[in-house]
C-alpha cells in the first residue's frame, strides 16, 4: 500500500510518473523554492523526478567570477563582486529556509579554492569552467532537497554526474551518450524501489567518458537533462517550468504582445529551439521524440495557465503559422566558385571545411557555381561558454579568418556580417500563403530579404535580413499573422481548400 509522506503519495510499488524541471528563474530565492515545493506537492497522486537549474543567474556569476579570477590574483578573489553576490544568495536562501548552513557550506568552501585556484594559475580551461558552473546546479538541489526534507517530504539529492549521465568530452557543449539511459533508469529507479524518496537530479550536467570529468550540455542544457530521464524511465509527462506561459508566438522581449502556443509537435519545437527561440535547449526535444513522451512548458508563476502541450503529432488542418524566432548576429559567407573543382566537388570541399573546423551551418542556398551559408554563432563560438554577444570579439574574428582563409583557396569569399534569420516556424503545406504574406509585409517595410530558405524542414521557413531591421520585421509580421483578426481572402481560400 502507498505511504503518503507530506501530502505525495510514494509507495515503493510503483513507478515514478513524471519529471518536473525547474529553471533558473523558478527557483531564485528562498520564496520560490516554496513555491516550487507548493506545486510538486499540488499534485500528490505524481511522483515526481525534479531537476532544477542553478538559482537565478548564478551560471552567468560563476562564469564572470571565473574571468575575474583569471586576472585579479589569489589574495583579490574575495573581492571579486560576482563570488559574493553567489555566497549571498546562498547563504541568505539557506537561511530563510531555516536550514542549517551546512548544506552548503563545503560546496561554498570548494568553491572559494577553485577561484583562487583559477587565480594562481591565472588560466581558466574550458574543462575548469565546466567544474566551475556545476556549483550552481549542485548547490541548488542540496538547498531544495534539505528544504522539502524538513517540510517532511522525503527527497534525495542527486548529481547526474554521478547516476550515469555520460557524455562526450565537448565540454561547455557535451552531447550525452546512449549509455545514459540505461544507467539513469537504474539508478533511480532502483533507490525509488529500495527506499522512495523524491530524486532531485542537477541540470545541465554529465560526466565526460574519457576524460571522466564534469561536462555541461550547454546553456539551457537543464531541459536536455529533463527530457533524458524522461526517456530513460519511460516517464507519462515531461514538464518543464518557466518563467513565461509556455512556448509563445515570439520571443516577449523583442514584442510583448507574444501569446502562448498551445500545442506543438516535437520537430516544431525542435526547430524553434535550435533556430534561436531560448525557451528549450535544441537538443532537448530529441529524447521525448524517441521515448514518444509529450513535454509539457509551464509557468512557475502562472501554474493555473494552461502552458503548451508538446506531442509527436497535432491536429494542423487550422494552423497556418506558429511562431516566430529570431537569431541575430548571424555570419553569412558568399562562396564562389574559381572553378577549379566540378560543381559536386566545388559543393563537398565546402562542406569538409566546416567539417575540419566544426562549424554548423544554419541555411543554404545554391546555384551552379555559387553557395550562400549562414553560420551558427553559437556554434562558432562553441568554444566560449559564455553568450556569443560577449565573446571576444578578436577570437570570433580569428575563428572566421581562419574558415575564409580555407574557402579562399577555391572560391571566391565574400564576408556578410550582422545578419539575422527570421525562422518562420508552421504548416509549410501553406507556405505560399505564409510567404506570400510575409513578403507582403516585408516589402510595406521596405525591407530586402537577402536569403530564403525553405524546404528542407517541413516546419520552418528562413529569411535573411539585415540585423539591425530585425526586430521591426518580428514586430511587423507578428501584428500581420497573430494580430489581424480578420483572415485575409486568400487564408480563408487556402483553408477551405484543406
Ligand atoms: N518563443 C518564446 N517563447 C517563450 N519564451 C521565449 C521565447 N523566445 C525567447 N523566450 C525567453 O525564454 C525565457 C525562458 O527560457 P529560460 O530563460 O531558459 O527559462 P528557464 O531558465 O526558466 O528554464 C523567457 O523568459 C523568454 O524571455
Ligand atoms: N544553469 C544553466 C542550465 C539551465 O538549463 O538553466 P535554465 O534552466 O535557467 O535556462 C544555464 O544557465 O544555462
Amino acid at each position: 500500500a502507498a505511504e503518503t509522506l507530506g501530502g505525495i503519495g510514494v509507495g515503493g510499488g510503483d513507478q515514478l510518473s513524471v519529471v518536473m524541471k525547474f529553471g533558473g528563474s523558478s527557483v531564485s530565492s528562498a520564496a520560490r523554492m516554496r513555491e516550487v515545493a507548493g506545486l510538486i506537492l499540488a499534485f500528490p497522486e505524481e511522483r515526481p523526478v525534479v531537476v532544477l537549474s542553478a538559482m537565478g543567474k548564478t551560471t552567468n556569476l560563476l562564469l564572470l567570477a571565473g574571468e575575474k579570477a583569471v586576472g585579479c590574483g589569489v589574495i583579490r578573489v574575495s573581492e571579486i563582486e560576482e563570488w559574493n553576490l553567489i555566497k549571498d544568495l546562498h547563504i541568505k536562501t539557506v537561511e530563510e529556509l531555516a536550514l542549517p548552513r551546512s548544506v552548503i557550506h563545503t560546496m561554498l568552501d570548494e568553491l572559494e579554492q577553485l577561484l583562487k585556484g583559477i587565480a594562481m594559475m591565472k588560466e581558466l580551461t574550458l574543462r575548469t569552467t565546466d567544474y566551475l558552473v556545476s556549483f550552481g546546479e549542485c548547490m541548488s538541489t542540496r538547498i531544495f532537497a534539505a528544504y522539502l526534507n524538513k517540510i517532511g517530504v522525503k527527497a534525495r539529492q542527486y548529481d547526474a554526474f554521478d547516476i550515469g549521465f555520460i557524455t562526450t568530452d565537448d565540454f561547455g557543449n557535451a552531447d550525452i551518450l546512449e549509455a545514459t539511459y540505461p544507467a539513469v533508469a537504474k539508478r533511480l529507479h532502483g533507490d525509488w524501489i529500495r527506499d522512495p524518496a523524491i530524486p532531485i537530479v542537477t541540470g545541465f550536467l554529465g560526466k565526460g567518458w574519457k576524460s571522466g570529468a564534469v561536462t555541461t550540455l550547454g546553456r539551457g542544457g537543464s531541459d536536455l537533462t529533463a527530457t533524458t530521464i524522461g526517456k530513460a524511465l519511460g516517464l507519462r509527462e515531461i514538464q518543464v517550468w518557466k518563467d513565461v506561459d509556455g512556448v509563445l508566438t515570439c520571443d516577449p522581449n523583442i514584442y510583448p504582445n507574444a501569446t502562448t502556443v498551445p500545442y506543438l509537435t516535437f520537430e516544431e519545437a525542435a526547430e524553434l529551439a535550435y533556430f534561436g527561440a531560448q525557451v528549450l535547449h535544441p537538443q532537448s526535444m530529441r529524447p521525448a521524440r524517441e521515448g514518444d513522451i509529450p513535454v509539457r512548458v509551464k509557468n512557475s508563476y502562472n501554474p493555473k495557465a494552461p502552458g503548451t502541450l508538446i506531442t509527436k503529432q497535432r491536429e494542423m488542418d487550422k494552423v497556418v503559422l506558429t511562431s516566430i524566432v529570431l537569431k541575430s548576429n548571424v555570419t553569412m559567407l558568399d562562396i564562389v566558385s574559381t572553378r577549379m573543382l566540378g560543381q559536386f566537388g566545388f559543393l563537398a570541399k565546402v562542406f569538409s571545411i566546416f567539417e575540419d573546423l566544426g562549424i554548423s551551418v544554419d541555411c543554404v542556398a545554391t546555384s551552379e557555381v555559387s553557395i550562400s551559408v549562414s553560420l551558427d554563432p553559437s556554434k562558432i563560438w562553441s568554444r566560449e561558454l559564455i553568450q556569443q554577444a560577449s565573446a571576444p570579439i578578436y577570437m570570433q574574428n580569428q575563428e572566421l579568418d581562419h574558415v575564409v582563409e580555407e574557402l579562399e583557396k577555391i572560391a571566391v569569399v565574400h564576408l556578410l556580417q550582422q545578419r539575422a534569420i527570421i525562422s518562420l516556424i508552421g504548416n509549410v503545406r501553406r507556405s505560399s500563403l505564409i510567404l506570400e504574406k510575409a513578403f507582403q509585409v516585408l516589402r510595406k517595410s521596405g525591407v530586402n530579404v537577402q536569403m530564403i530558405s525553405q524546404g528542407a524542414s517541413k516546419v520552418n521557413m528562413s529569411l535573411i535580413v539585415h540585423d539591425s531591421e530585425a526586430k521591426q520585421c518580428i514586430k511587423a509580421l507578428h501584428q500581420a499573422f497573430f494580430e489581424d483578426d480578420v483572415l485575409t481572402e486568400v487564408e480563408e481560400e487556402a483553408l477551405h481548400m484543406s
